[in-house]
């Protein structure tokens, strides 16, 4: 492993949350709120704003509240990471966990290397397909307790798709570090391929087992060796 690791940048949903949060809770959570969240809040800023951009995602268009329903749920069947949909989730979200409805689930060593990481002076991000509110809010409501203030910053998809490598270059340059000193840890090889090609180093967590990557691979974040 890289000596010279800095920074670690990770994702959510593959590396540190397990895929039956998003599929058992998160995802029909959103799905059955989805209509009556949007006729309720359609006049709120934030609101508002994600259903114009959703119009202007489809060509341009000014969308009844039905049509962006239907839109928004039709994405989150193709698991589209637009960001109009993933802030209106993270606002569905944010109702049932403060309602004490739900809690996040982590894998059991997300917390504890974390710690230890940020204890050994590694600075931790987030970049997730998330809104920044849903991943503070599913960090904040682990079973292992308030894990935000590890974190610097939280970047979610308003810096780009975690596929195109002009992501975590605009990244790099946000953290004002050299992308060589900077880790990107993720489940899903193709977002690694864009962080490499931007000079990261990177490295697949393969959840599932074992796995044939480009990139090294590790089983999990407490296997992980970040040097001195
Ligand atoms: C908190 S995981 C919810 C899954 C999700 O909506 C998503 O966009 C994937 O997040 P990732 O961290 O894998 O980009
Ligand atoms: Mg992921």
């Amino acid at each position: 492993m890289n000596e010279q690791v800095r920074a670690v940048l990770i994702e959510l949903e593959g590396a540190a949350v397990p895929m039956a949060f998003v599929t058992g809770t998160l995802t029909p959570l959103a799905q059955a709120r989805l209509g009556a969240f949007i006729a309720e809040h359609a006049s709120d800023p934030d609101v508002e704003d994600a259903l114009e951009e959703t119009g202007r995602l489809l060509g341009g268009f000014d969308l009844k509240l039905e049509e962006a329903e239907a839109l928004l749920l039709r994405w989150m069947k193709q698991n589209r990471k637009a960001t109009p949909l993933k802030t209106i989730q993270g606002l569905i979200w944010r109702e049932s966990y403060e309602a004490g409805s739900i809690k996040s689930e982590l894998y059991p060593d997300v917390a504890e290397s974390l710690r230890s990481w940020a204890s050994s002076g590694r600075r931790l991000f987030v970049y997730s397909s998330n809104s920044r509110l849903a991943q503070q809010l599913l960090l904040s409501h682990s079973a292992a307790g308030d894990l935000t203030s590890l974190f610097e910053e939280f970047f979610d998809t308003s810096i780009g798709q975690k596929i195109e490598p002009a992501s975590y270059r605009a990244i790099c340059e946000r953290l004002d570090l050299p992308s060589g000193s900077v880790l990107a840890l993720s489940g899903d090889g193709e977002e690694l391929d864009a962080a490499q090609s931007a000079g990261l180093a990177t490295t697949l967590i393969a959840r599932e087992g074992p796995a044939d990557s480009r990139h090294a691979v590790s089983p999990d974040f407490a296997s992980l060796n970040l040097g001195s």
